[in-house]
């Protein structure tokens, strides 16, 4: 699972479909398909030839959701052997033709929307609110004929810059889902290119459509589905709430454009200007190489002498997502201080305990989870849970291909349904968090405090490589030097470090450097 972000530098459009992604009316839709089709097969004369079963969730995915009203009766009813005349938009609803059905299926999905409401999804809302305090343009873009009906509804009404909808499809004679035609109107309509567009959908059709309009991230939304689906149909991230997408901020770059910290030492010694560093160091994957085993990890000779030379000479500190206690051990360095369970626990350099108590009320939705989900990932081959005393690792390192969704959703699921928890993600790994305004960066700063390391004659410099890292780079980003560990399992994600080192032999080398201890 990768962080989504969207970027101002690259995307200046995103597309949103609406039923799913931003109201939670696709299960009215599903609902009122559900209706007209399993009474039309029911009544329909029995014909070897075909299927009459009732209509599923399957049947609405691979079928009808995304598509127009029309379009959708004709493909299933195809799928299951029936061939309907279209018709044309006179015919009464109920009538046997595609227009007649789908005419009747509107009837059944406004009476529902009258009778429940409509509510938009918060983290979709979220989203917008955000691209557009970031400059970026919006549109909605729906084979629905109720997609300003649905808006209003909502409350979203103004909340984008256009609307591009089954009406003005019908109006231009545009064709539906998977053609990509109302993607590229919309597209238009708000002047940016497809090139650096987003388009946002949960139905496979849409997600066609955007991969055959060139739009630049394809972004799919498995809110209750299994997200591989979606990957098949091309999407090329699958986030399970949109709360995973993030609007990035002017000071973040992709991890391809960070110059090599050791190639580019003016860049280094410009952030430093002459200062005493405090070095801030995140654990695996930073100063410890990743492993298949959590537990197999330990420093190198090598690392070990090096840093212990380094804490003689300036303030070290280890911030790591692992236990405290298993960091220390596998630290075990006189004068470092170390963090645990992503900085919400805390001690000395001596191993003196710093009260921090910011996550103690998340202890027993954290004890809820740990049951949970070792009861339901047990019988994952490869799968392991992990607790630390302030999270909770999911780990599918070695879980095989196949079953890694079912190991991330169950992991997401169980973390959306215990209310003091946040799920967050990092390299094959998914954790559990209370849920707070708590993280690494937090934790920085209050090391700092803590430490009395806040003299203007000293520079934090934080090094890390995964995206738990990224709110402690962010912490440094104005003040002092951010490090990013590079790792092919990455891709080119957006990081607000301010150089790169291509492992840990590398960010010793550039740590000694700057401590005036060059190896
Ligand atoms: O903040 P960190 O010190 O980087 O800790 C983050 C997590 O690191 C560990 O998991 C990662 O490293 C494992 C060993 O190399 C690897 O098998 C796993 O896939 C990685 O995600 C640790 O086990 C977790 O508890 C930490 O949260």
């Amino acid at each position: 699972m990768v962080a989504t972000f969207i970027d101002p530098n690259r995307h200046r459009a995103v597309l949103f479909d609406l039923d799913g992604v931003l109201t939670d009316t696709a299960r009215l839709h599903a609902t009122a398909w559900k209706r007209v089709f399993d009474r039309y097969l029911a009544e329909r004369p029995s014909n070897p030839a075909e299927d009459h079963g009732p209509f599923t969730d399957a049947d609405y995915r691979h079928h009808v959701d995304g598509k127009s009203r029309v379009d959708g009766v004709l493909d299933f009813l195809r799928a299951r052997g029936i061939w309907l005349p279209r018709g044309d938009a006179t015919d009464a609803p109920g009538a046997e033709t595609a227009h007649g059905l789908g005419a009747l299926k509107d009837e059944q999905f406004a009476a529902a929307v009258d009778e429940e409401g409509v509510e938009a999804f918060p983290d979709a809302v979220r989203l917008v609110e955000s691209l557009h305090r970031g400059g970026i343009a919006t549109a909605v873009v729906s084979a629905s004929r109720n997609c300003a009906r649905v808006l209003a509804r909502a409350g979203l009404a103004d909340a984008f810059d256009v609307r591009v909808d089954g009406v003005v499809a019908a109006e231009l004679g545009l064709p539906g889902k998977p053609d990509p035609a109302l993607l590229l109107e919309a597209a238009r309509r708000l002047g940016a290119e497809p090139s650096r567009s987003v388009v946002v959908e949960d139905a496979e059709a849409g997600i066609a459509a955007a991969r055959a309009g060139g739009f630049a991230l394809v972004l799919g939304v498995a809110r209750t589905g299994a997200p591989s689906a979606l990957v098949e149909a091309g999407a090329d991230v699958v986030v399970p709430s949109l709360a995973e997408v993030v609007v990035a901020a002017s000071g973040q770059r992709r991890l391809s454009e960070v110059p090599d910290g050791l190639e580019h030492w003016d860049t280094v010694a410009a952030r430093v200007r002459g200062r005493r560093p405090v070095l801030l160091l995140d654990f695996d994957g930073t100063l410890a190489p990743i492993q298949e085993d959590p537990a197999k990890v330990s420093l190198s000779v090598s690392t070990r002498t090096a840093l212990q030379d380094l804490a003689r000479h300036c303030p070290v500190g280890v911030i790591s997502g692992r236990d405290l206690r298993d960091v220390r051990s596998k630290v075990r360095l006189e004068g470092v201080w170390c963090a645990g369970s992503h900085g919400f626990e805390l001690a000395g350099p001596g191993g003196e305990p710093i009260a921090q108590r910011a996550g103690e009320a998340a202890l027993p939705d954290l004890d809820a989870a740990e049951q949970c989900l070792s009861a339901q990932v047990a019988g994952v081959a490869g799968a392991l849970v992990d607790r630390k005393r302030f999270s909770l690792a999911v780990h599918y390192r070695n879980v095989r291909p196949e079953e890694v969704d079912h190991v991330i959703t169950t992991a997401q699921q169980v973390g959306a349904q215990l209310p003091g928890l946040r799920v967050a993600h990092g390299r094959k790994v998914v954790e559990l968090l209370p849920d707070i305004d708590w993280n690494k960066g937090r934790a920085l700063r209050w090391l700092l405090e803590q430490a009395g390391l806040t003299d203007p004659g000293l520079v934090p410099v934080y090094a890390g490589d995964d995206y738990t890292d990224e709110d402690a780079l962010q912490e440094v980003h104005d003040e002092g030097l951010g490090v990013v560990v590079l790792s092919p399992e990455h891709g080119d994600r957006l990081t607000w470090a301010h150089v790169s080192v291509a492992g840990t032999g590398p960010l010793i080398e550039l740590l000694s450097r700057l401590a005036g201890r060059p190896r």
